[in-house]
């Protein structure tokens, strides 16, 4: 089995486990490969072969595939080391041997000694060439073991890594489900978002179908009204003009009555004659008969003296002619009593005609009461109806709306009409609700519930807020405030100019409307009574406008502008306002109001300023309260009424106060950017709302904390020079108009003790 030593061959006993085909030597036998103990022959070239192919570190393995390949490798490398180790031992024996037959043949130990010497010198240059190769091998396996630790350390570490990546993989999928599922929740609810917003569309739909529903029976309930109300009319006509025929065929019926009875009358007393003359007849007769019965008797017995006979003759003939006379009568008497018995029929005859007639009449009256109650009763129906609707409508156009109003060039305007800065949108959506101003060139757009242009009425304007007022006789707070700068028409919105009835403003024709309604509402039973009260908030003091004893301290500013005389306001559990010692009247007609406008007109403090001589430099707050009562269906209401003329809300800079009207404009500024914090905190449903931060806004806290309708109206000037002003009211009117705030709410609870104070 040993070869030479330059060309070694060897079988060993070892198996040569997994021993690649890649690895195996080229030498050896095909058979062998691959099986579990093949003898593999170790050849010098197997063996270098082997040595050679160890896996090279720069090799592009994965750790773990290093690792593998250095196991499988050692693997394969013990066998040949085994197999050295073999060789060297079947060496040692051999040399072991040759000694032992050096012994037994010393002749052949010369012969020998070369030839051991020789072999000597190549066993042991095989052996050194072995140890030298066992020793790299060593060496090599040594290293190889290092690497194998290295790589097992690596291999760990990567391990670690790897299950720290699987760790975070698990974490990361973990994750990944957990986005998924989120992304699937998501998807959900966007879905569920698009179903809803769908949904809401459609809602929206259906509400601005329902709303136009609204209107359109609202409409057609104001026909059904009109209609009704022509009808009650011309019914009250009917019912007037029978009455007037009731009347007259009463009378004819008394005079048929009293005609029949003197007829009754008169033929009893026919009747009596008849009879009188019947028995007079009879009478007469019996007479004649009787005379006849004598004058035969006369006649048989006698007939002896012709003077007697001649006597009895002419008896006789005065009897006859008595007797036909009498018959006349008798003639006559039947003839009177038969026209009379007609007269009598025709009488009764024409009394029952009466009497039919007077029946039929009464007749018609109870059904024309009957249809008069129904009419009534629609009327009070369609009423309701009217209210509800327009509260509905109210609500659908959101409880806080903006009026814009545009005042028409002044005179005192002078120069500055030129360039126009205003514009009105003629498109289908903005038509009489945008409006365009244009200001250092730029354009700025604004939409709004309404844009009156300059030449719109009073009557006009108007028009458009009965309904809001018809709200406040319903039992709904109503708060109708004017904001703009100095001179843009917030006085002449309200209040109108004096003296001409065409350009009264709110104020006076909204009384006008109530005092009317109250009027016209009477018939179905509602009794109304109403209050006013009048303020003025002046660098934020309370002042009286309708005190008739103020004093001097309380008529007059003091040097520091203020009054002197303190009204403090509270609010009631009901959350209404109240104000101590403010006047409160009690009115019954709309002149009385207007009396009581014109003397709070001359307490109201009035300033100078640079832009308007009569610039008011005070919130005017006007308050009416109404307390109806339904006496046939037992219904109360209580509505207030809260119209508002503020301040000018121009800028320091453009107001160019100095002194007390710097004071003023501060003041003004205050109260009326707290009532723009205030909407827009109620707006946003903060939790607190700063009503406290002006008397304005604490006053009117009822009025503007949610259940109350309230209007706004933004009054522009058109001029170019106010154009900077126009900008920020209109931006501010923007932001007001973008709030929604609450849900009306109608007051119908009982009167409290003392509602005299109360603002809402
Ligand atoms: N729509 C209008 N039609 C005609 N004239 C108007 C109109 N609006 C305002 N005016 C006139 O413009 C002037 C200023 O109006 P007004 O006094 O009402 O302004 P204001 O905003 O109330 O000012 P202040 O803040 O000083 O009270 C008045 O002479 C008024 O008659």
């Amino acid at each position: 089995m040993v070869s030479t030593a330059n060309n070694w061959r060897f079988r060993p006993a070892y198996a040569m486990v997994n021993g690649g085909p890649d690895l195996a030597p080229n030498s050896a036998p095909a058979s062998n490969a691959g099986s579990e103990c093949g003898d593999i022959e170790f050849t010098r070239e197997y063996v270098e072969a082997l040595l050679n192919e160890r896996p090279k570190r720069k090799d592009r393995f994965s750790l773990k595939e290093k690792c593998d390949s250095l196991t499988e490798y050692i693997k394969r490398l013990k066998p040949v080391i085994r197999w050295f180790q073999e060789l060297e031992g079947s060496y040692l024996l051999e040399h072991e041997k040759l000694q032992n037959s050096l012994q037994v043949s010393e002749l052949q130990r010369s012969e020998m000694d070369l030839l051991l010497k020789n072999k000597e010198e190549e066993l042991n240059s095989i052996i050194a060439e072995l140890r030298k190769n066992y020793a790299s091998l060593q060496e090599k396996f040594t290293k190889e073991e290092l690497d194998k630790m290295a790589a097992m350390d690596s291999l760990t570490r990567e391990r670690d890594a790897k299950l720290e990546i699987e760790r975070s993989k698990f974490s990361l999928s973990d994750e990944l489900e957990r986005v998924q599922r989120d992304l699937t929740s998501a998807k959900q609810q966007n879905s569920s978002l698009s179903d809803m917003y769908k949904r809401q569309q459609e809602y929206i739909a259906n509400l601005q179908h329902y709303n136009s529903k609204l209107q359109t029976d609202l409409s057609t309930v104001e026909e059904d009204r009109k209609r009704v109300e022509t009808e009650k009319a011309s019914m009250v006509e009917n019912l007037g003009m029978y009455r007037g025929q009731l009347e007259v065929s009463r009378q004819c019926q008394d005079d048929a009555v009293k005609q029949r009875d003197a007829l009754a009358n008169e033929v009893a007393q026919l009747r009596m004659e008849l009879q009188q003359v019947r028995d007079d007849c009879d009478r007469h007769q019996l007479q004649v008969q009787t005379l006849t019965a004598e004058f035969t008797q006369y006649k048989e017995s006698t007939e002896k003296s012709y003077y007697e006979w001649g006597d009895l003759t002419s008896k006789n003939d005065e009897l006859e002619a008595r007797c036909l006379s009498q018959s006349d009568q008798i003639k006559t008497l039947k003839d009177q009593l038969m026209t009379a018995e007609k007269k009598l029929q025709m009488s009764d005859l024409s009394t029952m005609e009466r009497r039919t007639e007077y029946e039929g009449q009464k007749k018609q009256i109870s059904e024309l009461r009957t249809r008069l109650a129904d009419a009534e009763f629609k009327l009070i129906e369609g009423e309701m109806l009217r209210k509800k609707l327009h509260n509905e409508n109210l609500e659908l156009k959101g409880n806080i709306r903006v009026f814009c109003r545009v005042r028409p060039f002044l005179a005192e305007d002078g120069s500055n009409t030129e360039g126009k800065v205003i514009s009105y949108p003629t498109s289908m959506d903005a038509l009489g609700r945008g409006i365009d101003l244009v200001q250092s060139g730029q354009k700025h757009s604004f939409k709004f519930d309404r844009v009156f242009v300059p030449d719109v009425s009073q009557e006009d304007v108007f028009e458009d807020i009965s309904q809001l007022v018809q709200s406040a006789l319903d039992g709904y707070k109503v708060c109708i405030f004017a904001y703009g700068q100095t001179g843009s028409g917030k006085t002449y919105t309200m209040m109108g100019k004096p003296g001409d009835p065409e350009q009264k403003g709110l104020i006076p024709r909204t009384l006008e409307q109530i005092f009317k309604t109250r009027q016209f509402v009477q018939p179905q039973g509602w009794k109304y009574e109403m209050q006013v009260s009048m303020l003025e908030i002046y660098n934020e003091t309370i002042r009286d406008l309708l005190a008739t004893n103020r004093s001097s301290s309380d008529m007059l500013r003091t040097e520091n502008g203020t009054a002197g005389k303190q009204y403090t306001i509270k609010h009631d559990a009901n959350g209404n306002s109240h104000v101590s010692d403010l006047t409160i009247v009690d009115v019954r007609s709309a002149n009385e109001v207007s009396f009581l406008l014109e003397r709070a007109a001359h307490s109201r403090s009035v300033g100078k300023t640079q832009m308007n001589e009569q610039s008011s430099r005070s919130h005017f707050v006007f308050t009416l309260r109404i307390y109806g009562v339904n006496e046939s269906t037992e219904q109360q209401v209580q509505g207030i009424l809260n119209l508002i003329d503020l301040a000018g809300s121009e800028r320091l800079s453009k107001s160019g106060s100095t002194g007390d009207r710097l004071r003023e404009t501060q003041a003004i500024n205050k109260s009326l950017s707290s009532l723009s914090d205030v909407i827009f905190a109620l707006a946003k449903k903060e939790d607190h709302v700063p009503f406290r931060n002006s008397k304005l806004t604490y006053l009117l806290q009822p009025c503007l904390g949610g259940d109350s309708k309230t209007l706004m109206f933004v009054n522009i000037a058109p001029d170019s020079s106010s154009a900077g002003e126009s900008l920020c009211s209109l931006r501010f009117a923007a932001r007001v108009n973008a709030c929604e705030i609450g849900v009306p709410r109608r007051q119908t609870y009982m009167r409290p003790s003392d509602s005299r104070l109360s603002y809402g």
